[in-house]
């Protein structure tokens, strides 16, 4: 994506953020695994009130350790030499944010972008299945990664979203996406999620405006984020 790359930096500008070393990023990814567990043995704990307010306590005396040496804003790695970043806390793809599920994204050689994911219940909206908003959380990205695969990224400018179908949360889903159109600054493209027995769950559509500046014309040019580089 070399070409992309300079867009990239241009469309996601962000102030300069001091890149994260491999040790620490790896020992926050397991921090963030290990508190992903938590967060989805809160919500499926069946303690009693004594039990849950100990733990609560212990919970409290954890966030002030860690709160005692803050990063002004979230992680960021850089990919090579080039200013591209990768923004480790993403909230979709991000392994270093507890939020995040998190989902790995890869370039596919049509090129689109796909991913395999489980979501559990900590991503439940109606009983047994997961929450619409989550839905849109991922194939927001995916949309923008497939726009940004397609060497024009941009800003979501709208996200249309087709529900066929419940997603079921505690299974595998795929989701795939891919640009349909560019045209000057703007950038359509489709996804969808599927269930594990390949039905389309959830349709979407996206338009991407790349914004002005961001060709190299005088816009910002700041260090770039970039979501979450897709790897493959
Ligand atoms: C590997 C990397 C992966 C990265 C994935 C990232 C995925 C996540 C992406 C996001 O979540 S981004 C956050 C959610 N989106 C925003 O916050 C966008 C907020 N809006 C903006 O920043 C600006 O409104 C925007 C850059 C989208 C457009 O501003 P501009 O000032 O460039 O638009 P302008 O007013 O010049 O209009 C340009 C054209 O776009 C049209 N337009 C602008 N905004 C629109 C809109 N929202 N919907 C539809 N059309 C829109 C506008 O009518 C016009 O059409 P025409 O050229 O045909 O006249």
């Amino acid at each position: 994506m070399s070409g992309t790359d300079a867009v990239m930096r241009r469309v996601f500008a962000v102030r300069e953020r001091e890149a994260m070393d491999a040790a620490t990023e790896a020992a926050l990814a397991g921090l963030a695994a290990r508190v992903r567990e938590l967060t989805e043995a809160v919500v499926h704990t069946a303690v009693d009130p004594a039990e849950a307010a100990a733990v609560a306590a212990e919970v409290a005396a954890l966030a002030a350790r860690l709160n005692a040496a803050r990063r002004a804003e979230p992680p960021i790695a850089r990919i090579g030499g080039n200013g591209l970043v990768r923004q480790l806390a993403n909230p979709v793809s991000g392994a270093l944010n507890p939020v995040a599920p998190p989902v790995e994204i890869e370039f596919t050689p049509d090129g689109g972008v796909r991913t395999a994911f489980t979501l559990n219940g900590v991503y439940e909206g109606p009983p047994s299945f997961v929450h619409g908003g989550v839905s849109a959380m991922v194939l927001d990205q995916l949309l923008g990664a497939a726009a940004a695969a397609n060497g024009t990224p941009g800003m979501t400018a709208t996200l249309e979203l087709r529900y066929r179908r419940p997603t079921p949360w505690g299974v595998p889903l795929t989701a795939t996406a891919k640009v349909s159109r560019a045209e000057g600054r703007k950038t359509w493209a489709d996804a969808v999620i599927a269930g594990p027995d390949g039905r389309t769950t959830v349709e979407a559509t996206a338009m991407f405006i790349m914004p002005v500046g961001a060709h190299g014309d005088g816009g910002s040019s700041g260090d770039v984020a970039d979501g979450d580089a897709p790897r493959g």
